[in-house]
């Protein structure tokens, strides 16, 4: 079978890494960011192992049984088709015939007072503070984790304190809670999401112990890996707005859900993404004669909304049609 599971995908120890501001001066950040470069110039994923970044209780309280994902998605159709956006991709999905998924977004999911809009829309009346909470909590913890290794992939093409600082104010969190209902005995695979890319900077997925999610290694041409996730860790992805920014070194991998069993698979996704109105171009360090720009800049938004437009939505390389300057660049 010609993506029959064969690649694999590096796994990196985050053991003794501080908070996002380190720095460049601290050997051990040094070595990680070195490994998650690779990691992401190669793959574009990696899996991020940081044991005790996030309790167990909490962990438990988000994707365990009775948790805040399985309250959230067991709720009517007609309670979770209220989370709407006019933006593609940022509110409910599902009753799509044939796809076992099903998925809602917390936009800023950092502001508590965002997670208790959204609580307020599924839950009119009561609300539901359990659930703010532990979700809120919880975006927090792993925020922490999308800001390191941003901090790595900026740190490693060159950019500056100042461009750092400035790309923070300009990022927005999406998270993305989804539950993949399992085919049973009946049927041996499933495709849980189709095949794509993200438009993100970074996505960082944890998930209930059902594996699922299966990744293209080596840019392409080094096979789907299914990662084993550990409990502790993190699956990383790059997504295409990292691709342009470093001008190519990070890949933006395709990435699809596979289903198998009879447990039900529960995943949480925090994306990091330019403000709609932020134009997307490479960094002026990874721009020089023999390095010319390969994407020409756009604006985020627009962007997006390219990628959700019906003709678009199965394509494989939507970044190359739609700002590619060379179209095999
Ligand atoms: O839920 C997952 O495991 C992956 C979902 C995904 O790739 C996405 O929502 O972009
Ligand atoms: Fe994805």
């Amino acid at each position: 079978m010609a993506d029959s599971l064969h690649g694999s995908i590096p796994r990196i120890d985050f053991a003794g890494i501080g908070p996002a501001a380190a720095g460049a001066s601290d050997a051990k950040w040094a070595a990680v960011r070195a490994a998650v470069m690779d990691a992401l110039c190669e793959h574009g994923c990696f899996e991020a192992v940081m044991d005790g970044l996030i309790a167990p209780e909490l962990s438990a309280a988000v994707l365990g049984p009775g948790g805040a994902l399985e309250t959230l998605l067991s709720l009517p159709v007609s309670a979770k088709a209220r989370n709407t956006s006019e933006k593609p991709y940022r509110g409910y999905v599902g009753s799509v015939p044939g796809l076992p998924y099903e998925s809602l977004a917390i936009m800023d999911p950092l502001s508590p007072d965002a997670v208790r809009d959204f609580a307020d829309l599924m839950w009119p009346g009561t609300g539901n503070t359990a659930f703010c909470k532990s979700m809120h909590a919880y975006a927090e913890k792993v925020a922490l984790v999308e800001a390191v290794v941003r901090r790595m992939v900026l740190e490693s093409v060159g950019a500056t304190a100042e461009y750092i600082e400035e790309q923070a104010k300009a990022t927005s969190f999406k998270l993305r809670l989804t539950e993949y209902a399992a085919p049973g005995a009946a049927e041996a695979r499933v495709t849980g999401l189709p095949a794509h890319r993200d438009t993100s900077f970074l996505a960082v997925l944890t998930q209930n112990d059902i594996d699922g999610v299966e990744v293209e290694c080596g840019r392409g041409e080094g096979g789907w890996a299914r990662p084993a996730l550990s409990p502790g860790s993190f699956l990383i992805f790059a997504g295409d707005t990292f691709k342009v920014l470093t001008n190519g070194r990070v890949f933006n991998p395709l990435h699809r859900v596979v289903m198998a069993g009879d447990k039900t698979r529960y995943s949480s996704i925090l994306f990091s993404s330019p403000n709609d109105d932020v134009i997307v171009r490479a960094i002026d360090e990874r721009v020089d004669a023999e390095h010319p720009a390969a994407y020409k800049p756009f604006e985020y938004g627009e962007y997006v909304v390219f990628c959700y437009t019906p003709e678009m939505l199965q394509h494989p390389k939507k970044l190359e049609a739609y700002a590619a300057v060379l179209v095999d660049g």
